[in-house]
C-alpha cells in the first residue's frame, strides 16, 4: 500500500485528490494548517473525513517538516497548501510569498535530506504567465512566466525550486501548471462559486443581489474533480516534467455569467451590482491553455464544454447547499 502526504487537504482540490487516492488504495496522510473538525467539512461532504489521517505540522519550519516525513514516510507529496487568493495577495503580499515560496523549499529540503526518492507534486498555476499577448495563446508549457500578481510571482518562485531540486538532486518533481477550475467545494471568496452559489440562493429566495467586481475578462475554466487526476498521472510517470492542466477552451466572465442565469431563468439586470472594492490592481485580460502534452504524455482526458460544465455546476452546487442546510441549520 502507497502512502500519500497532501498538504492543503482541507481545499477543494485537497477534498478530492484524497478521494481519488482513497479509491486507488493509497494511505493518505493529511496536512492542513487547520484544526478545527469544521475546517474539514469538504471531506465530510464527500464521505472520507474518517478514511484520511489527518496531522499537522508548520512548514514553515525545516525541522518540522523533517520529523513529519520521518513519522509518516510516504512515497508521494501532493503540495496544495497555498494562499490561494489572486486578490488577496494583493492586500497581503507579505505573506503569501513568504508561505507559498518557503513552505516548497521546506517540503523539498525535507526530501532530499531524509528520503530522495519521495516523489513531490507542485501546484503550479497559470497566473504564472501573467498578462500574455494574443500571438502566444493558447498558453503552453514552454511559455516564459511574467507574472501580474504577488500570487503569480510566489508561484513562479515555488515553481522553479521545484525544477531546481529535480536538476540539482534529481529528485522526482513534477509541476502542474493548472487553469482555474471550479466545484461546489470551491472556497466562497472565487467568482464562479460565487455567481453560481448566490444565483442558486436568488432562485429560492434567500438572496437579492449579487456583486461582482471585473467582468471584462475570460479564462479558460475547468472541472476541479478531473483536474486532480492529472495530479496523481504525473507522479505515475517514469521521469518527471511539468504539464499545463486545462480545458482548452475561452469563455469571459460575462458570457459565463449571463448562462447561469439563463439557465435558472432569473434576469440579470435586476440582480447584479458592480463593486469597486472586488476590481483588483492588476487583473488578466484573456488567457487560456493548450492541454495536448497532458493528454499525449498523461492519457488524461478532459471533453467538458463550458455549458456542460455550467450545468454541472448548479446541479452539484444544489447538492452541496442541501447538504449544507442538513447539517448545520
Ligand atoms: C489559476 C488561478 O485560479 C484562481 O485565481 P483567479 O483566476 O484569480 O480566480 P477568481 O475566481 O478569484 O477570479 C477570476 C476572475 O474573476 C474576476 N472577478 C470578477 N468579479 C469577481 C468577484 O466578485 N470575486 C472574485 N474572486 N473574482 C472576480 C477576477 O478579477 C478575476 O479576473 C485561483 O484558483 C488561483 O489560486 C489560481 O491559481
Amino acid at each position: 500500500m502507497k502512502t500519500a502526504l497532501i498538504t492543503g487537504i482541507s481545499g477543494q482540490d485537497g477534498a478530492y485528490l484524497a478521494q481519488l487516492l482513497l479509491q486507488k488504495g493509497y494511505k493518505v496522510i493529511g496536512l492542513s494548517r487547520q484544526t478545527d473538525r469544521k475546517a474539514f467539512h469538504r471531506l465530510t461532504y464527500l464521505g472520507i473525513e474518517e478514511k484520511v489521517i489527518l496531522d499537522t505540522c508548520d512548514l514553515a519550519v525545516l525541522q518540522e517538516v523533517i520529523d513529519f516525513l520521518e513519522t509518516h514516510k510516504p512515497d508521494e507529496i501532493y503540495n496544495l497548501a497555498a494562499q490561494s487568493s489572486v486578490g488577496q495577495s494583493f492586500q497581503f503580499p507579505q505573506e503569501t510569498f513568504t508561505f507559498n515560496t518557503l513552505s516548497v523549499m521546506n517540503l523539498l529540503e525535507g526530501i532530499r535530506r531524509f528520503d530522495k526518492k519521495i516523489r513531490f507534486y507542485q501546484a503550479s498555476s497559470s497566473e504564472m504567465f501573467g498578462n500574455v499577448s494574443l500571438q502566444n495563446l493558447p498558453i503552453k508549457e514552454s511559455l516564459l512566466f511574467h507574472p501580474a500578481s504577488p500570487y503569480g510571482i510566489s508561484k513562479a518562485s515555488a515553481h522553479w525550486l521545484a525544477v531546481n531540486y529535480r536538476e540539482a538532486y534529481g529528485l522526482f518533481t513534477a509541476c502542474g501548471i493548472l487553469f482555474n477550475h471550479e466545484s461546489a467545494l470551491r472556497g466562497e471568496n472565487f467568482v464562479i462559486k460565487k455567481i453560481i452559489n448566490t444565483a442558486v440562493q436568488i432562485r429560492n429566495g434567500e438572496a437579492e443581489e449579487l456583486t461582482v467586481g471585473n467582468l471584462a475578462i475570460s479564462r479558460d475554466w475547468g472541472y476541479a474533480p478531473k483536474y486532480v487526476e492529472a495530479m496523481w498521472r504525473m507522479l505515475q510517470k517514469d521521469s518527471p516534467s511539468d504539464y499545463v492542466i486545462c480545458s482548452g477552451q475561452v469563455t469571459s466572465l460575462l458570457e459565463l455569467l449571463n448562462q447561469v442565469f439563463l439557465k435558472l431563468d432569473l434576469d440579470l439586470r435586476t440582480h447584479i451590482r458592480i463593486d469597486p472594492n472586488l476590481l483588483r490592481s492588476l487583473d488578466l485580460a484573456i488567457i487560456y491553455g493548450d492541454n495536448a502534452k497532458a493528454k499525449q504524455e498523461l492519457d488524461w482526458e478532459y471533453e467538458m464544454d463550458t455549458l456542460g460544465l455550467i450545468s454541472k455546476l448548479i446541479e452539484d452546487e444544489k447538492d452541496w447547499m442541501n447538504w449544507k442546510k442538513t447539517r448545520f441549520e
